[in-house]
């Protein structure tokens, strides 16, 4: 079938739904929204689990005040329940340590590191010092994880948070911007714990402008080839469709950016496929646990399955009296996520129950009776499960990501310099292009900086300012 529109977004995640908003609310209704999902919100996603439901993707609402999904969540009556990153058991190879006082002390430790890295990173800058590695820099300030409970600790405020080790991660873009005592959004997290899902509130956003059974959303349909040039985009898709439209706004991850899964004609250009390919779709996954008994404690939280998390803690499960529900939350990151998503359930299992021995030595654990693995990096319509900004990617290379070719405009949560990673900066970012796009048809479009080589280190365009976009947008941890 041959369909003509204005605008499609290819995508009906955060980013999309958001940019189709943005258009509706300047009365331009001419759009169509495509995504090979069955189901609205893309990364946000939950699934039955026991007799819960819980988040295979965003889960956390971070940062409140002018937050967007902050917004939304309380608008639409989201359940969620304080996140409290201080509430934290250590165990070790032996189980709980007895002085859980060493575990807090390495903790205030950690974050006295954290708030000189912000310090570090801004005097670097304004000597327009090259990026360091976060790992350079936090050994040159000091921090050496050399103790397992030193590693515990850093994998709980980096590799958790970024999804990637210290060595990976930019100093001046990931580590050095995040500020625990400054921040855009006051500071406070929310952990979404509501039976209809996290991708509600995008529902009920969608369905202030848009029917769910309205020809404009296309769902259950997979794009395989965009054609794009200076005039038009059209969109071919595995069912037999060609959308023909002026503008497309592509929100597909970063991940499915840098794979083959969709075929673009012409191809990307060399500056185009440089900064895609600079940054890192990550893989962060939460493997859920369901057991006959609960034999853990009342811990809320806990380099081989470090962070735990008890899904039974007040306030956590929807209904945890009734369902009869024990539930662990582990999570892994990046190399070992890729490792976790080649084994079975059965084997990933195993390691898990080895590790629990150690950690409950006196508890009899029977193996849980469901296993529930999501598999972000294997999937083609993510390839990981969000953006990191990784040493060695400049800002210009950023500001590339971002840039559209001809009529095909880039959103989503990775061409946040602000808020790349979150639920938010994809929100931010449908908005922004969508407001781009509607320049174009109405009056002017907007130029966005791009630059065809790049070259040099981003310290060198430090003013009065400073030229880390996240320094003065950071919300607080
Ligand atoms: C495990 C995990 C944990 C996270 N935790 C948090 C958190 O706690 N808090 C937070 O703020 N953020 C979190 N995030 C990040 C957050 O989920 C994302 O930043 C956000 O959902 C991205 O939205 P988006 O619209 O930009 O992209 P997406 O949600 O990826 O939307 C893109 C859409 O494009 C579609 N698509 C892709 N390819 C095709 C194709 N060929 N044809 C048709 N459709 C296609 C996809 O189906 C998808 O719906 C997490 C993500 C993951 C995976």
């Amino acid at each position: 079938k041959r369909i003509k529109t204005k605008v499609v977004i290819l995508g009906a995640g955060a980013t999309g739904i958001s940019a189709a908003k943005s258009l509706s609310e300047a009365n331009m209704s001419d759009f169509i929204i495509v995504d090979a999902q069955s189901f609205i919100g893309g990364r946000v996603q939950h699934q039955a689990f026991g007799n819960s439901q819980v988040e295979l993707g965003a889960n956390w609402i971070y940062g409140k005040g002018d937050n967007p999904i902050y917004g939304m969540a309380t608008q639409h009556g989201l359940k969620t329940t304080p996140s409290d990153k201080n509430n934290v058991a250590y165990f070790d190879d032996f189980g709980m340590l007895e002085d859980q006082e060493k575990g807090i002390h390495t903790s205030d430790e950690f974050e006295s590191v954290k708030v000189k890295l912000v310090d570090y990173a801004e005097k670097r800058m304004k000597r327009q010092q090259v990026d360091l590695s976060s790992r350079s820099a936090l050994s040159l300030l000091g921090w050496k994880p050399n103790t397992p409970l030193k590693a515990a600790v850093e994998y709980f405020n980096i590799d958790w948070e970024f999804s990637e080790p210290a060595e990976m991660c930019s100093l001046d873009y990931a580590t050095g911007t995040v500020d625990s005592v400054t921040g855009t959004y006051p500071f406070g997290n929310e952990f979404v714990v509501d039976e209809r899902g996290f991708n509600h509130i995008l529902v009920q956003e969608l369905k202030t402008f848009l029917h769910l059974n309205d020809d404009r959303l296309m769902l259950n349909t997979l794009i395989t080839e965009v054609i794009y040039n200076d005039q038009n985009v059209t969109v071919i898709t595995s069912n037999g469709h060609v959308i023909e439209a002026e503008y497309a706004i592509c929100t597909f991850s970063l991940g499915v950016l840098q794979s083959d899964s969709v075929q673009f004609s012409p191809v990307f250009p060399e500056w185009k496929r440089e900064s895609l390919l600079s940054f890192h779709m990550t893989t962060y996954t939460k493997i859920f646990l369901l057991f006959k008994q609960k034999f853990w404690g009342d811990w809320q939280h806990g380099g081989y399955y470090t962070v735990w998390q008890n899904l039974n803690a007040p306030g956590y499960l929807f209904k945890p009296a009734s369902s009869g529900d024990n539930i662990l939350m582990v999570t892994t990151t990046d190399t070992e996520s890729q490792r976790i998503e080649r084994m079975t359930k059965a084997q990933v299992g195993n390691e898990i129950m080895r590790v629990l021995h150690k950690m409950f030595p006196s508890a009899t654990i029977e193996p849980p009776v469901d296993i529930l693995i999501p598999r972000w990096h294997q999937h083609n319509l993510f390839r990981g499960s969000y953006s990191n900004w990784p040493i060695g990617a400049s800002k210009k290379h950023h500001l590339n990501m971002r840039a559209p070719l001809g009529n095909l405009w880039f959103a989503g949560e990775a061409t946040s310099a602000d808020y790349y990673g979150f639920l938010h900066g994809g929100w931010l970012e449908g908005k922004s292009v969508a407001n781009s796009i509607l320049g174009c048809i109405t009056t002017k479009c907007p130029v966005y900086e791009k630059h065809e080589i790049v070259t040099g280190c981003d310290s060198a365009n430090f003013n009065s300012g400073n030229s880390n976009p996240r320094f003065l947008g950071q919300f607080s941890y």
